[in-house]
């Protein structure tokens, strides 16, 4: 096995995807060889190794008409392809000329995917050209057009294939453990055909981006967050697994159609969950020991901040929608000071939406703030206020507050709306993370803008039909005076003959 991993890595000009570029705290490795502890259990395996025909269709190992002469004769590959040898680059060349032929963008992920795993996509769609599938080609084409491929790969294209992912996917990308498989996670872990597991993203589908419950079928979001872990962190395919726990989904419009692919029946919630969340991470720990990131993705609020919470002493993990968002929202908020100036704790923030993103990049402002200005983070939380469905967070509802919303119930009188809110509180930064789009409407942009020369406006919600406003909208509406950026992408947009290029604040 080794000695044909060997010679098919000997003359490739492949992304290196060897174990030296893995992200910092993972485990070190020989490629495929490594093992989270010495001591755990693994399940005695046999191997097989890919040649010929079958070689063709590995997605791992197959490089098409990139194989080499050396390696035609030495994986028995002589006469199933042309006599051509053509180099990755033109390849690569090739099939970015195929994906940019397609209009629609999902049209595009399903070629994307077709590539990465060849899973039968309903080939009505992408009849024109012929998608074979190489995993290697898939992540160059990725790590070579990245602001291109991102949409489409991810955010926002993928909420949509998320929607239709019953319809589409015909072979899984990765597991699904539902509650069928209670009492028999760790045997289900064994049935990955990959052993050596360093990145897992979890999702329950409950609130997939802005979307909300889209049951088994958000397994998309940790199938393509895990290519982003590759294609920009630089870790293996291999070492990287997606995961959807399937307790059912309150989402009537999944329950009823027929090309549902989850289970049929309402979300399990209280012991229920919360058991077959505690088999699935002890079964985790077990079979790739303790070393395994465990992310959570797209996770409703009610389970979100407990998940976290629980597992943050026994496990390593981390949750995407919480502290991924903080981190980059934070970074985006502090490039665009250099815009609107002033420090951190010279500005007033106003979140519309008080959940996982809201709570989390409010928290971690807060803490930076009281960094900087050595002042206690119970002090500079009063320069962050959190509106949500009901209004205003203020101190005269804290009794009836999620626990993760309290430390914003400043001393206020109720405000209703985020409109009013804008007039009292006259932040100079405005921040969507609610999940619902629109909500920024164009008397909210006046007011903002009418108490600010230059107001830092980030809609942050996903996918694009989910943006608190687009940014056509921001720029028009500030009459050019806003600095805008969203979650999901905007072209640049000319206003007033001027082109301006709104910034992306997403954590990918
Ligand atoms: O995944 C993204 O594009 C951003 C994100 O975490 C979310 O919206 O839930
Ligand atoms: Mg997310």
């Amino acid at each position: 096995m080794e000695s044909t991993l060997k010679a098919l890595r000997e003359g490739e000009s492949v992304l290196d995807l060897s174990p030296r570029s893995t992200v910092s705290g993972g485990v070190e490795d020989v490629y495929g060889e490594d093992r989270a502890t010495e001591d755990q259990l693994v399940t005695p395996w046999s191997f097989s190794v890919a040649s010929g025909y079958t070689l063709l269709r590995d997605p791992q190992y197959n490089k098409g008409l990139a194989f080499t002469e050396k390696e035609r004769d030495a994986h028995y590959l002589r006469g199933l392809l042309p006599p051509t040898v053509v180099s990755q680059q033109l390849q690569e060349k090739q099939l970015m000329n195929n994906i940019r032929q397609y209009q629609v963008p999902l049209q595009k992920y399903m070629a994307m995917m077709e590539l990465q795993a060849g899973f039968s996509t309903h080939h009505d769609k992408i009849t024109q050209h012929e998608i074979e599938t190489n995993e290697r080609l898939f992540y160059k084409l990725l790590v070579d057009n990245v602001e291109e491929l991102l949409p489409i790969v991810y955010t926002p294209t993928v909420g949509e294939a998320c929607q239709k992912y019953g319809s589409i996917f015909k072979r899984p990308q990765g597991l699904y453990i539902s509650l069928k498989e209670k009492g028999k996670i760790l045997e289900v872990l064994k049935n990955w055909p990959e052993r050596s597991i360093q990145v897992i993203v979890v999702t329950d589908g409950e609130r997939i981006l802005g979307l909300g419950d889209l049951g088994c079928q958000g397994m998309g979001i940790p199938v393509g967050k895990l290519a982003l872990y590759t294609a920009l962190g630089g870790l293996r395919p291999s070492a990287c697994l997606p995961i959807t726990i399937d307790v059912g989904t309150n989402n009537e419009n999944l329950l009823n159609d027929e090309c549902y692919i989850g289970l049929r029946q309402k979300r399990a919630t209280g012991q229920e969950y919360s058991e077959l969340l505690s088999e699935f991470m002890a079964a985790v720990k077990q079979n790739y020991g303790e070393k395994v990131l465990v992310q959570f993705e797209d996770f409703a609020n009610h389970n979100a901040f407990e998940l976290l919470a629980k597992y943050g002493t026994s496990h390593l993990v981390f949750n995407d929608d919480i502290q991924g968002t903080a981190s980059v929202v934070l970074a985006g908020v502090v490039a665009a000071l250099k815009l609107i100036g002033g420090t951190l704790a010279d500005h007033t923030f106003l979140f519309l939406g008080a959940g996982e993103a809201g709570t989390g990049i409010a928290e971690l402002i807060a803490l930076e703030m009281s960094k900087q200005t050595k002042k206690p983070i119970e002090e500079t939380r009063k320069k962050i206020w959190l509106v949500d469905s009901k209004g205003l967070i203020v101190g005269s509802r804290q009794n009836s507050l999620q626990h993760f919303k309290k430390p914003w119930a400043h001393d206020h009188e109720p405000v209703g709306t985020l409109l009013e809110a804008v007039k009292v509180i006259k932040p100079t930064v405005l921040i969507g993370s609610s999940g619902v789009g629109k909500t920024f409407t164009k008397e909210v942009i006046e007011a903002v803008s009418s108490i600010n020369e230059k107001p830092l406006v980030m809609a942050l919600s996903n996918p694009t039909s989910q943006s608190e406003c687009t940014a056509e909208e921001a720029y028009q509406w500030s009459e050019g005076r806003a600095i805008f950026a969203s979650g999901s992408p905007f072209d640049p947009f000319e206003y007033k003959g001027k082109v301006y290029y709104s910034g992306q604040v997403l954590n990918w």
